[in-house]
């Protein structure tokens, strides 16, 4: 009884505790709990338990260095229409620029909760930089075990004013070193659609905003009961991942049932497929279902670039796709703004979201 009370007690002051105070789930990890407050438990369906593993089974490694290459091109073109997931390696950012973002990660979340609640949505001076935890907690009937830090690009100086100092200059630094990536990238997944010319406009919808979000997974007293991050797909035209030397994230296998892990390459970046493009090339590019096991003896960190049409936008299937392959199509036009709203307003669901776009 006086067990059950204190729990109830401790439910209570979980919301104090871990969203107005700023603690984060990495505060509950470091008092050293050892069982796991209700509101992280995961119904059994999304538990690591339930999920159908392929062992011998993954993504492919795509060397960047020749990224003309016809075989690289069509490497590329392949993974991104069977997978939607693919690592590079000899892709041209360099290996110290991705240590400095992970430190500044690091450097980031190791701020006091007082540091840290400055970047709540509440007390944000804008609503382009945002620290939460979990997903969307006020839409979630179970949480996820993770905080993350939110930051929406606008230009180098807005970022200079109002992103953490702490990160700040090591994430600008790295989101311009990934340009190297993205427009080869832009490129080739645009010639696989046989566009061969990439206009202003077309630079716009496809890579018009970015996004740039700082997972930190804590140590997890149970974590076979809860998730890092739930089923889901970027809303993004295309994601650049950048994740530690720890594990845990898996995607969707090609059979639609069994998943995939990602494993750590030292110096790699993990490519994904979004929404936006699976609907901009009517479904030949599949964003891919992933999710992030939580685990109990290592925090993790993760940094994903969400590379994305601007708000603005109205997204549809590209015309020429649909002239060149004489398809139908698969998707309405949407506004963008609108998309993403729909995906923040609810918990992880999957591939959800893309319902509202299809036809
Ligand atoms: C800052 C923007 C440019 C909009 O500004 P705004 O028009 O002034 O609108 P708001 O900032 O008021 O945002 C509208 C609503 O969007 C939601 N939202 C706005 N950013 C956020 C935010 N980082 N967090 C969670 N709600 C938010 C939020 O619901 C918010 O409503 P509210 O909470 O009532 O103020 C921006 O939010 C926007 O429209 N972005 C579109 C581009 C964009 O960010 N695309 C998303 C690509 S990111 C992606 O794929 C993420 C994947 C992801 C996958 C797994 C995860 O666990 C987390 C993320
Ligand atoms: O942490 C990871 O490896 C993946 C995170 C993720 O899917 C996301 O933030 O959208
Ligand atoms: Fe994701």
């Amino acid at each position: 009884m006086a067990q059950e009370m204190r729990l109830s007690e401790e439910e209570a002051g979980l919301t104090e505790f871990v969203i107005k105070e700023g603690h984060g789930v990495k505060g509950l990890s470091e008092m050293g709990l050892n069982h796991l407050p209700k509101r992280y438990v995961q119904p059994q369906s999304e538990r690591s338990s339930s999920m159908q593993v392929l062992q011998d089974l993954s993504i492919p490694i795509i060397d960047m260095s020749k990224w003309d290459d016809p075989t690289v091109v069509k490497a590329i073109c392949d993974a991104a229409e069977k997978w939607g997931f693919f690592q590079i390696i000899n892709h041209g950012v360099p290996l110290e620029t991705l240590e400095n973002v992970k430190e500044a990660t690091l450097a980031f979340f190791g701020l006091p909760p007082e540091e840290k609640r400055k970047y709540f949505k509440e007390n944000s001076p804008s609503n382009h930089v945002r620290l939460s935890t979990s997903f969307i907690p006020e839409a979630e009937n179970a949480m996820e075990w993770k905080d993350y830090l939110s930051l929406f690009y606008v230009s180098d100086d807005e970022a200079l004013a109002i992103w953490p100092p702490a990160c700040r200059d090591q994430l600008l630094d790295y989101m311009r070193k990934c340009e190297v990536v993205i427009k080869p990238l832009v490129q080739v997944l645009m010639k696989g659609l046989n566009i061969d010319v990439i206009d202003e406009k077309k630079w716009s919808l496809l890579t018009g905003s970015l996004r740039i979000n700082l997972n930190y997974y804590p140590k997890c007293p149970k974590p076979e009961l809860t998730v890092g991050v739930g089923r889901h797909s970027d809303v993004s035209t295309f994601t650049i991942l950048l994740q530690d030397d720890i594990g845990g994230l898996y995607v969707r296998a090609p059979d639609g049932q069994s998943w995939v892990h990602v494993p750590p390459i030292n110096g790699a970046l993990v490519i994904n497929m979004g929404d936006a493009l699976q609907i901009l090339s009517n479904g030949k590019y599949k964003s891919i279902e992933h999710r992030v096991i939580a685990n109990a003896t290592a925090d993790r960190i993760s940094i994903p670039l969400f590379i994305n049409p601007k708000p603005s936008e109205v997204i549809g299937p590209l015309t020429e796709v649909l002239d060149n392959a004489g398809e139908k199509p698969k998707y309405k036009n949407v506004l963008y703004s609108d998309y993403t709203l729909h995906f923040y307003r609810k918990a992880h669901d999957g591939k959800d979201t893309l319902e509202l776009a299809k036809i």
